[in-house]
């Protein structure tokens, strides 16, 4: 991504080469007879760096929104999806949009799956990447300290995309 974007300095690289941080959600999605009536994970997008998502036991389930409508994301086997997230469209000042996902269950089989999100090293802000801003193409989004954003994420409940229009400056 820095090599496609022109980046210098390892401006997305710095956050996650020493001290990056990684968590990781597993989650067990039990059958549910009426699944019109429940949602598995409401809309949101990741407020991580990138999101690597194995579908545990290839039960379906997740949908990303594309041009407004939700498309199912097919479970294949032996392989992970990448989401792009929150903090990768505020580093590269929008080019790079995180993907706004759910998850809906499943009326007979139950679902299991694993995410890993990578989180930046604290040292570093968050903020569109200075190799990207000119003057034809100012910053979108504020730059605020990585303990700043990551006490925003915790004090906003997730919905859609709410937490990186909060960081969106127009
Ligand atoms: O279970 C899934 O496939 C996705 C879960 C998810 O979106 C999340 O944990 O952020
Ligand atoms: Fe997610």
């Amino acid at each position: 991504m820095e090599k496609v974007l022109g980046l210098k300095n390892k401006e997305i690289l710095r956050l996650v080469e020493f001290d990056g941080m990684q968590s990781i959600n597993m989650i067990n999605y039990p059958p549910c007879p009426q699944p019109e009536k429940v949602i598995g994970v409401k809309p949101h997008s990741d407020t991580a760096i990138l999101t690597i998502l194995l579908q545990a036991n290839q039960v379906e389930g997740l949908q990303v929104k594309k041009d407004d409508k939700w498309v199912l994301v097919k479970p294949l086997p032996n392989a992970f999806i990448v989401n792009v997230g929150d903090i990768i469209e505020i580093l590269t000042n929008g080019l790079y949009p995180s993907i706004e996902h759910r998850v809906v269950v499943n009326p007979k089989q139950e679902r299991l799956s694993i995410a890993t999100f990578l989180n930046p090293n604290l040292e570093f802000d968050i903020g569109p990447v200075s190799s990207l801003i000119t003057q034809q193409n100012p910053p979108k989004y504020k730059t605020v300290t990585s303990k700043e954003y990551i006490k925003g994420v915790f004090s906003n409940e997730p919905d859609g995309k709410a937490y990186v229009d909060i960081m969106k400056l127009y």
